[in-house]
């Protein structure tokens, strides 16, 4: 429009539109993914205030225009860049648009451009500049604020998660966690034709060390047992404590002579290991075994309820004993 001569204006032009260009091709790209900032942000700051502060240079009459744009470029960085290189930005600012008014003092004839309206350009370059880093340091702050949020709520997703799945006592997976698995299994053993076996264990007289040695005692006792048969069990088996001194064992991929010899051991290690109790006594603790082995179309509750008819035979038959579901006996 005749306020500044056009061939300058023409070369800015292309030397900004070639940068905007390469920066984007590069973030576009995925080039730039793995980089420490892929937006490029201080890079884009530093060189789109350069450009601004050439365009100050060049624009002539029209110099004025180029202050809105400052703002729009500290815009991006306020919500990009860390305190540290936004001073670098403000620092740089300062530097590159206060060499630019003083250029542009020195080289106009005397009188073209007041003193005091470059003295005015130059102070709202720097409250521009300024505001932008207040600014940014607020919203660096909201930003750690939030990403501390963050971490505490995953954390306490992950503790509900462990809560919702566990026992506490034992630290075994809870009869919640043991239905879902089951439900899986049984669906991958109706797939594959595998065998699967469910066992249910019941320590035998456990209200006796209750009562004779106190509820703390009980619950070290529960402890000892979950960790001896842990010990026992293969890193494929699941066991959950089902309730009470209750507990349910699934075996996939397991026959039932296999399952024999994994519950018989399992029985006899139990068997074998006195629990030391806090009160320094030991207690004898014993178990009673109801196993099942899941038959073509049987749903979960069916086979559960078969271990269960199971167990209680074991303890009609006199305790600290496997005993199978009719049929399913190797
Ligand atoms: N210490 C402790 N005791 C528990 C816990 N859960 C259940 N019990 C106890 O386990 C005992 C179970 O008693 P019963 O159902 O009569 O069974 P039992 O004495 O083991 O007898 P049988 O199963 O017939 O051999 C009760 O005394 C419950 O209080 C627990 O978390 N901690």
């Amino acid at each position: 429009s005749g306020l500044t001569p056009a061939r300058p204006v023409h070369w800015w032009a292309l030397v900004c539109c070639t940068g905007l260009g390469t920066v984007y091709g590069l973030i576009r790209s995925g080039r730039t993914r793995h980089w420490r900032d892929p937006a490029m942000t201080l890079f884009q700051n530093l060189s789109a205030m350069a450009c601004v502060a050439a365009a100050y240079v060049i624009a002539g009459q029209a110099r004025g225009i180029v202050l809105p744009i400052l703002a729009v470029i500290l815009m991006f960085g306020v919500f990009g860049l860390t305190p540290r290189q936004m001073v670098g930005v403000l620092a740089g600012g300062l530097l590159m648009f206060g060499a630019a008014v003083v250029w542009v003092q020195v080289r106009t004839a005397p009188g073209a451009q007041p003193l005091a309206l470059a003295a005015a350009y130059l102070m709202m370059i720097a409250v521009v500049l300024l505001a932008g880093t207040l600014l940014n340091l607020r919203a660096y702050a909201t930003r750690q604020t939030l990403r501390k949020q963050k971490a505490e709520l995953a954390r306490a997703v992950e503790q509900v998660r462990e809560l919702a799945t566990r026992d506490e006592l034992t630290g075994l997976p809870n009869r919640r966690f043991m239905l879902e698995m089951m439900h899986l299994e049984i669906q991958r053993a109706r797939r594959s034709h595998r065998p699967l076996l469910v066992a249910q264990l019941d320590l035998d007289h456990f209200k006796a060390v209750n009562d004779t040695h106190g509820h703390a005692a009980g619950d070290a006792a529960l402890q000892a047992f979950a960790r001896t048969v842990a010990a026992c069990v293969r890193s494929a088996d699941v066991l959950a404590r089902w309730g009470g001194e209750e507990f349910v064992l699934l075996m996939g991929n397991t026959t039932a002579a296999e399952g024999t010899c994994l519950l018989t051991r399992l029985r006899e290690a139990v068997a074998a290991a006195p629990v030391a109790l806090p009160s320094q006594d030991t207690a004898r603790l014993t178990v009673s075994i109801g196993a099942a082995q899941l038959r073509p179309g049987e749903g979960m509750d069916a086979v559960l309820q078969r271990a269960d008819k199971a167990l209680y035979a074991a303890k009609r038959q006199g305790r600290d004993r496997v005993v199978w579901a009719p049929g399913d006996a190797p």
